[in-house]
């Protein structure tokens, strides 16, 4: 009998709590739902954060959110706390550089060790700033004199691996041709590429025609998921505070992928302190300068590692979406071969082979240039959410109060597909857009050029916390086109569905870009 009741007493007890706790959660919901309920958006998602973590999940968010847009108006409520604008004044405002909205806790997600922040992760903007102040010299290329000979290289290496193993002569039998995912070469392009500019060990994929540290491989099935935490940065901080995540975080013992990356920046990193003469061994490179600016041993390793995830997906997005339209578009590719060639008879870009074009003589190139700004705004490299915070004050957006500590992202998609901009033709992908009629092109309006030049800046972010890699990502787009298309004639294997472009998770995870390259013959000098 005693057993009996002390049972029957545990049971209720237990049922009382979960009532007093569903009251708790049901008045909580309610009242988190009517703080934003002025603002559009469909009911279910301002209640709960389920089905934009969904949408993450189906890595559907660039076009997903900006369906959102397109039904809701340029506010909307995507989450109980957060918002979603398509208003490219507001995007400016949140990161001008004395705005006071800051990093909401969506960048918590981008710490890439557990524990351990870097540029990407500071959520307090004095630290922010500290840190981006002692790299600004390093990634503006001031003190980085090897960069563009680093970038050459590599392109050079991409070049050589698809001319060695992949290329059929110009009057080779089409039958014989070799199918090539240039989507996975250009990932092999931009692995070396930043393995070499960040920390000075180029993994060399290009060389071996392979994924060497499986570092493509864990970017495919980690980063989905780290996008999909930023979503829920409260739970990936509990988790990381009771130290569940240090638990699964990489080892830096580990053969292959993220614990692997980890130990070769370590090792780069220790071999820049002379532990003898307690000096840092100088070099004109990027990890020189972070280090001459004040980085201390531990910072440098965390913005190397950043820097590889931050620096390589992102150009390989904006290379592998403009050669997509470039291959699929005759009209623009004949223009920009007539370009490219032109300056190659004329001695502005060298004859040889064995040599790039200068990243001076690709920006006076005004075609080049068009297709680039048209790549980049046609499939934007970056499509995450990168909320920023009201100030505790609120704001006033398209007409709607926003009180303060609410979070806002933004619908990449709307900005730069937006209709009254680029419309009607807004989803086409036409370079001479860029172009003033009196030049050629298709433009006739000098300031509309100058807004769309205004809005495609966007793409890099702004003020405060734009991307500090922009300059190098330049360098690398304003060359690979060029070296590329200058060699060899590319045509996509199967046109009638494209490639795999589109899954998004806040970068884009792209493959099966298949096409059969041919050498072209060569314009001489
Ligand atoms: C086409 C290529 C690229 C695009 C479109 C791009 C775009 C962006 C965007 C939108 C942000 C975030 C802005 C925000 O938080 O509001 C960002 C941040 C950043 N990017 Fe890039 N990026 C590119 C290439 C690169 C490269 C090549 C590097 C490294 C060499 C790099 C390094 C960084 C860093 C370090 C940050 C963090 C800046 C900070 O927190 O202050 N990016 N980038």
């Amino acid at each position: 009998m005693a057993i009996l009741s002390v049972g029957a007493l545990t049971g209720s007890a237990i049922l009382d709590i979960i009532t007093v706790l569903t009251v708790c959660w049901t008045l909580w919901t309610i009242q988190t739902y009517r703080r934003l309920s002025h603002i559009p958006g469909p009911v279910s998602w301002g209640l709960s954060v389920l089905p934009l973590f969904r949408l993450h999940q189906d890595g559907e968010i660039y076009h997903g959110l900006s369906k959102m847009t397109e039904k809701y108006g340029p506010l909307v409520r995507i989450a109980p706390n957060t918002l979603l604008t398509s208003d490219t004044d507001v995007v400016r405002r949140m990161s001008a550089a004395r705005s006071p909205y800051t990093r909401s806790d969506w960048y918590f997600a981008m710490r890439l060790v557990p524990g351990e922040d870097n540029v990407l992760s500071l959520l307090n903007d004095k630290e922010h700033d500290e840190r981006r102040r002692k790299m600004a010299a390093g990634y503006a290329g001031k003190e980085n004199t090897t960069l563009e000979r680093d970038l050459d290289e590599c392109i050079l290496d991409l070049c050589r691996l698809i001319d060695t193993r992949y290329a059929i002569g110009a009057t080779d039998e089409a039958s014989q041709s070799k199918p090539m995912d240039l989507a996975r070469k250009i990932q092999f392009l931009t692995s070396d590429i930043m393995s070499k500019v960040s920390f000075d060990a180029k993994f060399h994929d290009l060389r071996d025609d392979n994924d060497n540290f499986g570092y493509i491989h864990e970017i495919e099935t980690m980063f989905p998921k780290l996008f999909c935490t930023s979503c829920i940065p409260k739970v990936l901080q509990f988790c990381t505070n009771i130290g569940l995540m240090k638990m699964f975080a990489p080892t830096a013992n580990a053969r292959l992928g993220f614990g692997k990356i980890l130990a070769i920046t370590r090792e780069q990193v220790g071999k820049r302190f002379d532990a003898e003469k307690n000096v840092i061994v100088q070099k004109p490179d990027m990890l020189g300068s972070f280090l001459r600016h004040g980085l201390t041993r531990g910072e440098a390793e965390q913005e190397s590692v950043m820097q590889l995830a931050a620096g390589s997906d992102t150009s390989a997005t904006g290379m592998r979406g403009t050669l997509f339209c470039l291959i699929s578009n005759p009209k623009a590719y004949t223009k920009l071969m007539a370009e490219i060639d032109a300056a190659v008879a004329d001695g502005r870009i060298p004859s040889s082979l064995d040599m790039a074009i200068p990243d001076l003589v690709a920006r006076e190139l005004p075609y080049l240039q068009a297709c680039i700004k048209e790549g980049i705004r046609w499939h934007p490299p970056i499509a995450g959410m990168l909320t920023k915070k009201t100030p505790p004050e609120g704001d006033t957006i398209n007409g709607y109060f926003v009180p303060g500590g609410v979070t806002i992202s933004w619908s990449v998609k709307t900005i730069h597909h937006n209709p009254e901009l680029y419309g009607p033709d807004e989803h086409a992908y036409r370079p001479d857009r860029w172009i003033h009629t009196s030049a050629g092109g298709d433009e006739r309006s000098v300031e509309k050029i100058a807004l769309m030049e205004r809005n495609n800046d966007l793409i890099f972010g702004h003020g405060k916390y734009s991307c500090l890699g922009k300059p190098v990502a330049v360098i690398e787009l304003n060359k690979v086109f060029v070296e590329l298309l200058r060699r060899f004639e590319f045509s996509l294997m199967r046109p009638e569905d494209g490639w795999r472009g589109g899954k998004c998770f806040g970068i884009f995870i792209q493959k099966d870009l298949w096409v059969t390259v041919r050498r072209r013959e060569v314009v001489k000098h």
